[in-house]
């Protein structure tokens, strides 16, 4: 355990200082080749968790500490150590014994103390800690308190829901290719092979727990593809017909891509301003046997990219704060800050006045956020329809979403599905 909270701490603390979680871990999986695949999970579900459940945490911390702590390591350490206290079935004794081990090591040694002291005080009085820790609601939901009142003002009912789906296990749902299997034939090869699972409709199917996909069938030949039950909506909103041609234009990694691609015989341009993230998109068609034409270029400005001709659907699956999938990245949830969402939304403004030209005469464009906050979605799109006369927006079919429900496009986080935003416009 002793490498894993060593591992776990620092990345926690890189996180804390402003870097985003996978690009953290990635970097510990890059300076430690040696690290074991357990060890490697153990890391993973360690800050994950952590940062999942930071609010709480940090809570409890505060009234342990006489005064706050200014070395960056030694309060992550504290941090994941409470997590594993509280959230894990680790033996406490070890937890304890090896997080005094690390602080031993750790800046100039002189937080082995502390640590034994603040971990032993919290094994003495963790019910009370705890309770008091979630009198604020800070502690209570772990969200920041700006991104609590935000959704408390935008979703008077369900804001609670929200928080505490952010707060859950993220679920692995598949989508079948039907050029290869059906949801209830692909049903039975999970089956047999031992993996727990449902349908959720004709083409999307929900584990019961996240398995690597080196286990499911005929993975690799492009059967089935990790998507999210929310994300599948995209293309079956863009009502999709064998010979349009189709712009993906914020495509990496390309999911949805290739749902596209799946689903009717398109020619598709998949456009991404990020070099990197576009090889993603190539590796996926790969897998599933499709192909596009890949364009690395600003989604912003298609004078740099754009050849002329007009695309019959265009989906703008934007940048956005990804405040609807804060549970696959709990780090959102302490990285983002309030002012990020307007410098989105004016991104996502440009990129969609300058798309919209490119949409032929009764073409449509898609509208895309994985965000839960009005100011990019609703706003954005009712912003978007005064600035451009001859785009409609239409209504989203029922039969598309998923359980056939949205509030006016807006899919909030649930067991089932992530959060996501949808707005369909034709062009007149
Ligand atoms: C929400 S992700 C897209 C997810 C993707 N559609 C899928 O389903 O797999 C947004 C993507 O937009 C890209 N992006 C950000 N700004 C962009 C821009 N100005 N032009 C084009 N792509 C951009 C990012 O690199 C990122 O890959």
């Amino acid at each position: 355990m002793f490498i894993t909270q060593k591992l776990a701490g620092q990345t926690v603390a890189h996180v804390l200082a402003g870097q985003n979680l996978t690009e953290a871990l990635n970097a510990v999986w890059r300076s430690n080749p040696d690290l074991e695949s357990g060890q490697r999970g153990a890391i993973q579900d360690i800050c994950y968790g952590t940062l999942r459940q930071l609010g709480l945490i940090e809570g409890v911390l505060k009234q342990l500490l006489r005064s706050p702590l200014h070395e960056p390591e030694l309060k992550a350490l504290l941090l994941i150590a409470v997590y594993q206290l509280q959230f894990t079935r680790a033996a406490s004794h070890t937890i304890v014994d090896h997080a005094v081990k690390v602080a031993a090591q750790t800046g100039s040694g002189f937080g082995k103390g502390l640590v034994n002291g603040v971990l032993r005080s919290f094994l003495r009085g963790k019910d009370e800690l705890v309770r008091r820790a979630q009198a604020n609601e800070v502690g209570l939901y772990s969200h920041p308190a700006w991104w609590i009142k935000t959704m408390k003002s935008a979703y008077p009912t369900e804001w609670e829901a929200i928080l505490i789906a952010n707060n859950q296990h993220p679920p692995m749902t598949l989508r079948v290719n039907p050029a290869h299997t059906s949801v209830n034939d692909y049903l039975a090869l999970l089956s047999a092979a031992n993996i727990e699972a449902s349908a959720l409709d004709e083409l999307a199917i929900i584990l019961k727990r996240p398995v690597s996909v080196d286990f499911l069938p005929h993975f690799f030949a492009g059967w089935v593809s990790v998507q999210d039950w929310g994300a599948q909506v995209a293309a079956k909103l863009l009502d999709l017909h064998d010979g349009q041609t189709v712009l993906d234009a914020c495509a990496a990694p390309g999911g949805k891509t290739c749902h596209i691609l799946e689903a009717a015989q398109v020619t598709l341009t998949a456009l991404d301003n990020d070099a990197s993230r576009l090889q993603r998109v190539k590796d996926n068609l790969k897998r599933v046997n499709k192909t596009a034409t890949l364009l690395q270029g600003d989604a912003s400005t298609p004078d740099t990219w754009y050849d002329g001709k007009q695309f019959d659907r265009i989906l703008a699956d934007v940048p956005c704060s990804a405040t609807g999938v804060a549970r696959r990245h709990p780090d959102i949830k302490w990285l983002r800050r309030n002012d990020d969402l307007a410098k989105f939304a004016r991104q996502q403004a440009k990129i969609l006045d300058a798309l919209w030209p490119l949409v032929a005469p009764n073409g449509k464009l898609l509208y895309a956020t994985c965000s839960v906050f009005p100011i990019e979605n609703a706003a954005s799109a009712e912003a978007f329809a005064l600035r451009h006369p001859d785009a409609k927006r239409l209504e989203l079919p029922a039969s598309a979403l998923p359980n056939g429900q949205s509030i006016d496009g807006q899919l909030l986080p649930t067991a089932e599905h992530d959060g996501f935003y949808y707005a369909l416009f034709s062009k007149s």
